[in-house]
Order: structure tokens, then sequence, then C-alpha cells
């Protein structure tokens, strides 16, 4: 039986349905789809193009005070590839699905990461602008492009224009992940990322031979000694134990996480391969000294005789303090009301709050997913319908209480 679903749905239904997804995301089609919305909100909205073809999309509501300081609600449009094969639905038809828990499940790439967060935004604005609301401050929602590939033509350059000052933002809410308990993560700081590319040359001939100084006797030595790396940062996550300056609970974004993401070299399986790359996935706990790390890396570089390289580096430690900050007094207050809980920690991803809090502008980074498996950048990455509401209702009553924050 077909059960009418509200439009909030459908219009997020919509919005999922926009194939953002790298590399080749249609960034046409979600402005012309971001415009229409911002149309019939009968509110304006501003298309910069931080490069050809790569718009940030902003629909404005000024407020009753223009002068003061403005909230920037900020999401990226972009979303990470699928593998079809391991999707039991279409990741870009956006099906509902009842579960065994009588739960709807709305099943699309992007869902989590991070449409719900940009739709939940713009959903509570249509219904707060519907009951008659004006606010003291202005609100920005922000749309940017290319977060997911490192934000080099999105907000990384965008930060730095003229007009992303001249939003006046003293507030910026952004994502953060799913949370299987029931609280939603609110993050004040991230992991940096240090995307690394090792690569070994080495002798090449005979596949059938003991071929000496081979570029994969090079390399992997390096891969090894930083898997037991990975080993002993996963098992101090997974023991449990304290963080040691402040004494809490370790949690994923206290250690230093590393992945072997991809692996080249080779032409032919009985030739020995002259050159082989590894890409890492380096993410530094700000908990870490950088510089020490670093030396670390590139010693043991060195010592291998692999060449490093950083395709994404940054030794950002910068933190958005929780204390004696209005806008995470009014966000506890608003939860507090709904009856949600808030659980605060560091990113364990990376975020564009990273580009944002330099600039002097406080970031929390919350996604509105509590009860919810983590499946960002994963197969078969969904939301409830239920959990999407929540979404609108949180949003709701947090854009109201930041956007009436008095001076
Ligand atoms: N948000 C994505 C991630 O954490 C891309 C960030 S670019 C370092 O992987
Ligand atoms: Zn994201
Ligand atoms: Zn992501």
């Amino acid at each position: 039986m077909a059960s009418t679903l509200p439009t909030a749905v459908e219009n997020f239904q919509r919005y999922l349905r926009i194939k953002t997804v790298q590399p080749q995301p249609d960034y046409l089609a979600c402005t012309q789809f971001l415009k229409l919305h911002a149309e019939e909100l009968g509110l304006p909205c501003t298309v910069i193009e931080v490069k050809p073809g790569k718009p940030v999309v902003i629909i404005t509501w000024e407020g009753k005070d223009p002068s003061l300081s403005s909230i920037g609600l900020n999401s990226h449009t972009d979303v990470v590839p699928v593998y079809r094969d391991h999707w039991t639905h279409d990741p870009f038809a956006a099906e509902i699905v009842t579960d065994d828990q009588g739960e709807q499940r709305i099943y699309a790439r992007g869902t989590q990461d991070m449409k719900i967060v940009g739709w939940g935004y713009l959903e509570a604005i249509r219904n707060l602008k519907a009951a008659g609301h004006r606010f003291l401050r202005t609100v920005h929602l922000l749309f940017v492009p290319d977060e997911e590939i490192g934000s080099e033509e999105g907000m990384k350059v965008f930060v730095h224009q003229p007009e992303f000052k001249a939003l006046n933002i003293g507030f910026m809410l952004d994502e953060g992940v799913a949370n299987p308990d029931d609280a939603y993560y609110v993050f004040y700081a991230e992991k940096s990322a240090w995307w690394t590319r090792l690569r070994a040359e080495g002798q090449t001939g005979h596949g059938s031979q003991f071929i000496p100084n081979t570029a994969v006797s090079k390399l992997m030595p390096m891969l090894n000694t930083l898997l037991e790396f990975r080993a002993k940062e996963a098992k101090r996550l997974l023991d449990g134990g304290v963080n040691e300056d402040d004494q809490t609970p370790i949690r994923p974004g206290d250690v230093t996480s590393l992945n072997l993401t991809m692996l080249n070299g080779g032409t032919q399986v009985n030739v020995v391969p002259e050159s082989i790359e590894a890409n890492v996935d380096i993410r530094v706990t700000p908990r870490a000294d950088f510089e020490e790390f670093r030396q670390w890396l590139e010693s043991l570089a060195q010592k291998h005789d692999v060449k490093l390289e950083f395709i994404q580096y940054m030794a950002n430690r910068n933190v958005t303090s929780l204390k004696d900050n209005p806008w995470w007094d009014i966000i506890q207050e608003a939860s507090k009301e709904l009856g949600i809980t808030l659980d605060t920690g560091i990113f364990p991803g990376a975020t564009d709050a990273r580009f944002v809090r330099p600039a002097g502008i406080p970031v929390l980074g919350i996604s509105p997913l509590r009860n919810t498996p983590i499946l960002l950048h994963d197969n078969d990455e969904y939301v409830t319908v239920k959990t999407f509401l929540e979404a609108i209702a949180f949003y709701e009553k947090v854009i109201s209480g930041l956007a009436n924050n008095k001076p």
C-alpha cells in the first residue's frame, strides 16, 4: 500500500537523485535544483563560481539586523563514488524500503554524507519561514563543491574570497558523522588528512629471477612498518584507555589512523616492475606531535629509498572552544528541549571546517544521525525517514536559537 510521504521527504529524494558523484559531479543540475527551491522559499540565491564549473550556492534569509554577524549553515553537494555491484539498491534512485523494525529507509549515496544535512537545513528554513518567523541575524545556507576531493576548488579557495568575507559569518555548522548510539556527535576539531604517495624505483628483469634492489623490496618494508603502526593505534583505540593529557577516554579522533588505499605498478606478470606506488590515507590526531610524526615518516622513506610526497597535507590544530561559547550553549539548550543527547569529540575524518576555523570562525560539526549505523562512503548508505524528519526538527530549534542570539 502506498503511503503518502511528506513533501520534505520527496524533495530530499529529488536532491539525492542528482548525480553529484565524483569524479564528475553534475553541479549544473544541482545548482538549478537549489535555485528552484530558493525561489519557492522566496529567498535570494547567489551562485559564486570558485572556479569555472565549481559553484558555491548561497541561499540567504536576511535577519532583522543584517549588521550583526550571520549564521552559516554549510554542506557539500558532492558525494563519493559507489561500488555499484555491492549495492542492493540503485544508489541514485533514493528508493524507500521498509525494514524489519517497520522503519522506512531511504537508500542513496550521500544520504548520510551529507545531503541529509544540507536538505535538513533547507526544510527547516522552509518550516520556520512558513510559520512566520523572522530572526535577528541573517542565515546563509552554503552548498559547496568538491569537499570529497580535498576542496581545492571549493571551500579551501572560497574562504579567502571577498564574497565569503562579505557573508560576515559569526558561527557555522558543518558535518559530523552518524552515531550508532543514542546521541548526536558534535565535533569541535578534526584530524588532519595526510594523503601520502610513496613511490619506489628499482631494477627490472625476468619474473623467474632473484633480481636485487627491486622497487617492491624497497616499498614493502616501509608499508609493513606503517601497518604495524596502524595496528598499534587500532589497539590503543580498542583497548579503551584514556588520553594522557586530559584523562578522557580514547575515541577515534584521539588516535592516528592509516589505510593503504591505492597500490599501482607493474606491466605484466613475468616482468619485475621498475616502479611501484602506494597511496596511504593517514589521518593524524591533533593530539599527536605533527613535527615528530612527519619526521618519522620522512626518515622511514629515506631509510627504504622510497620517495614520499604529500598530496594533501594539513597540520591543523584549530579547535572551536566549547568553553564560554554562546553558540554551543544554544545548541545544547535546543537539544535538551528535544530530548536529544549530544556527545562531543574530535572528528576522525576531514571536513571543510578545517578551512573555516583558521579564518577565526567557530565551527561545530554535527550530522543529526543517532541510532544509525555509520555508512558514509560505504555500500548501501541509507537514513530512515524518521531520522530525516528528526533532523529537520533539530535544525528548526537550533537555527531559531542561533539566529536570535543577541550580541
Ligand atoms: N571528507 C573527506 C574525507 O575525510 C575528504 C576530505 S579531503 C582530506 O575523506
Ligand atoms: Zn562529508
Ligand atoms: Zn565524505
